[in-house]
């Protein structure tokens, strides 16, 4: 079976989650378009709402009153979500008031020390269990720092930027690899004073005012699983509509077009950031590649999918220092070699880096593990596809934390 036709994605999860999220501590009044459908998003916006935030959704649309750092103390939960929480943690330590920070058994996993101890040296009072959530946090006023970060961590960073927009003084944020830059882009656009220095990143205290409008692009991440099932599965050729190619997340595209991949890619507008289509047809010559520790920011949520794609490629594949899969959902790495493995490729870890052993046939057999993390589901759904079946996956249905309709776009897809 392969995959004809074309599919408008849902709106981008990391903007929409800026959107709601920034809109705490602005005044003014935005109304999004295409706010993401996802349950990371209706997460955030559930946050906003519990911390006195107003939010209306109108006619598809979804409107954010500007709650200019009025806010109320409250105990917020915030799922599945990462980027809810560590944006969160930056953005209350500068608030008056007393805030709880929790999620599910997953989010209760996840590292977040190395948000908290950067936030601590800005005179922050926030308190982990040991290192991991629940988090509580105080109000205090803040004071710029330099910071140097040891993970490329788009969310580590947009904390500490939220931080800063609030402390007094100068904050500096540094990574050792660029990562997504919706932050940047979205704080300058509501008139945050920031600017690039010293390869990073320096903000000062700003009163912040919403954009009138945002209409956000779609998810160039949820599209990745679609275009990817296109390149590897024989006679197929799939359009992606109005996906955003911000540089921070096409890594991906990079990659696989290295590999030799006939993905096309028209940038078709630049609002709020760069957007436009990509396509993917049936690519029956892939070449296996490495990829370096600098790109796997620009695709960190897209190394499942490519270890599918390296399956299929001539070669073996090298994805180089991806430990902070480990720290996702969840354990991606154990999560692609185990489930991948048991469908017959050949892959393995050493240390931090993955290495793909292609062209490999993949042989369903039995039933497959999800984890409950939707970037793993989403990926087993497309090694079903190339298969030309449907695979018996547990907790298929986490699809939802970042692509509601994953299936049903993936089966209209289906010819
Ligand atoms: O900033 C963001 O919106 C995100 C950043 C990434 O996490 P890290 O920055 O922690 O790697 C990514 O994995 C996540 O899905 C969304
Ligand atoms: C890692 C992810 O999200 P978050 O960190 O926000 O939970 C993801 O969407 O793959």
């Amino acid at each position: 079976m392969s995959l004809q036709g074309s599919v408008t994605p849902p709106g981008d999860k990391s903007i929409s989650h800026r959107a709601g999220l920034f809109s705490l501590l602005a005044s003014g009044i935005c109304r999004v378009a295409n706010f993401s459908p996802c349950a990371d998003c209706a997460s955030t916006l559930a946050a906003v709402e519990s911390l006195g935030g107003k939010v209306e959704r109108e006619g598809g649309e979804v409107i954010l009153h500007g709650a200019q750092g009025k806010l109320i103390s409250a105990a917020v939960d915030c799922g599945n979500s990462g980027t809810t929480m560590r944006l969160l943690m930056g953005l209350l330590a500068g608030r008056p008031g007393s805030y709880a920070l929790d999620g599910d058994a997953s989010l209760r996993r996840r590292p977040m020390a190395r948000v908290a101890d950067p936030l601590t040296r800005m005179g922050a009072k926030v308190s982990t269990s040991e290192g991991r959530p629940p988090v509580t946090i105080e109000g205090a006023q803040l004071t710029g720092q330099r910071h140097e970060l040891a993970v490329a961590s788009a969310q580590l960073k947009s904390a500490l930027l939220l931080a800063g927009v609030q402390a007094v003084g100068e904050t500096l944020v540094i990574e050792p690899h660029l990562s997504r830059d919706h932050t940047e882009r979205l704080l300058a656009a509501m008139g945050a004073d920031i600017a690039q220095a010293e390869g990073g990143w320096r903000v000062r205290q700003s009163d912040l005012e919403q954009l009138p409008r945002l209409r956000v692009p779609g998810d160039v991440s949820a599209a990745a699983f679609l275009l990817v099932g296109a390149l590897i599965t024989p006679g197929s050729r799939v359009t992606t509509l109005g996906v955003g190619l911000n540089p921070g997340r096409v890594g991906l595209i990079t990659v696989l077009q290295r590999m030799g991949s006939k993905l096309e890619v028209s940038q078709e507008g630049d609002e709020p950031e760069p957007w436009g289509r990509v396509s993917a047809a049936y690519a029956p010559e892939l070449k296996a590649t490495e990829v370096l520790a600098s790109e796997i920011p620009l695709l960190v949520d897209e190394v499942p999918i490519l270890a599918l794609a390296a399956t299929q490629a001539q070669g073996t594949t090298v994805l180089r220092s991806i430990g902070e899969l480990r720290v996702k959902e969840s354990d991606r790495i154990a999560a692609i070699v185990t489930q991948l493995g048991a469908l017959g490729a050949r892959l393995w870890e050493e240390g931090d880096d993955l290495f793909i052993a292609g062209p490999t046939p993949l042989k369903p057999q039995g039933s497959y593990d999800s984890y409950g993390d939707h970037r793993i589901a989403m990926t087993l759904a497309m090694a079903g596809a190339l298969c030309g079946q449907t695979l018996e996956v547990a907790d298929a249905a986490c699809a939802g934390v970042s692509y509601p309709d994953f299936y049903r776009d993936l089966e209209a897809l289906q010819q």
